[in-house]
């Protein structure tokens, strides 16, 4: 199996403050990870840091074996990361349209799957939305915009941070399909949600954080089995 993101040994401070420690991150290729914790854990931080917004203290960060500790975020997203922020991200004076084709490239390996017209299919929502501007969309639409701006840089990964908050159940329901759908298609995810039953049903292992330290990393279909534990670490 492909390692596609290998993070080892990660430290991260915002400048006295100590968030990450020792932190370790497999992703294979394809793989669907849950990443859960409390608020202020550092599952932002940890993403953060993975993309090159915030450079480790420490440790090492590896996309497909070669060494992107000190990238910068745009050669991070180069090699097929796609990152959703908390907030999502889209251009609010271009329309749909624009905001979907100007993000299209191939991905690593000249990968073409997610065309304008695939993403559209997997967003029925934002078809009947094409000319208005990323401004006069709900949040719901803005979100599921930033999704498919994601998906048209054909990534190998792609990385969701609480990618429902604030919606509407109806669409918190879509959001979560569109996920299913894009997890089947073989593109990896990692994901961030305060709902945990939703990122256990949705993955196919979770990382626990706690205070900055990985405190359980399990199978989800086995850590759904385990309450104890997840009163311990998420006060559920
Ligand atoms: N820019 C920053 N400067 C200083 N401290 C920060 C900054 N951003 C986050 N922190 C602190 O880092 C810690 C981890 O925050 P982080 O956002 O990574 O947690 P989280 O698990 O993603 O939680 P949440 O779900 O609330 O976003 C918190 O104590 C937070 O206050």
């Amino acid at each position: 199996m492909t390692v596609l993101i290998d993070a080892q040994g990660i430290n991260t401070h915002y400048g006295e403050s100590h968030i990450l420690f020792d932190v370790n991150l497999q992703i294979n290729a394809g793989e669907s990870i849950g990443l859960l914790g409390r608020n202020g854990m550092g599952k932002t931080t940890l993403i953060r840091t993975l993309m090159g917004h915030i450079r480790p203290t420490a440790g090492s960060i590896k996309i497909r074996g070669a060494d992107h500790t000190r990238s910068e975020p745009h050669q991070v997203a180069r090699q097929g990361i796609a990152y959703v922020p908390e907030g999502r991200g889209i251009f609010p004076n271009l329309d749909v349209r624009e905001n979907l084709l100007v993000a299209a490239r191939p991905g690593v390996n000249g990968r073409n799957d997610w065309t304008y017209e695939r993403v559209l299919e997997t967003f029925p929502r934002l078809t009947e939305r094409l000319q208005h501007g990323g401004q006069q969309l709900s949040g719901g639409e803005q979100q599921m915009l930033a999704i498919g701006r994601a998906l048209m840089t054909n990534p190998d990964i792609l990385i969701l941070d609480e990618a429902t908050e604030g919606l509407a159940p109806l669409i918190i329901a879509e959001i979560w399909r569109i996920i299913g759908t894009i997890r089947e298609t073989g593109v990896a995810t990692l994901i961030v949600d305060r709902n945990y039953r939703k990122v256990l049903a949705n993955t196919d292992r979770c990382v626990v954080l706690e205070k900055g330290v990985v405190v359980e990393e399990k199978e989800s279909a086995t850590l759904i089995n385990q309450p104890d534990l997840l009163t311990r670490y998420l006060g559920v």
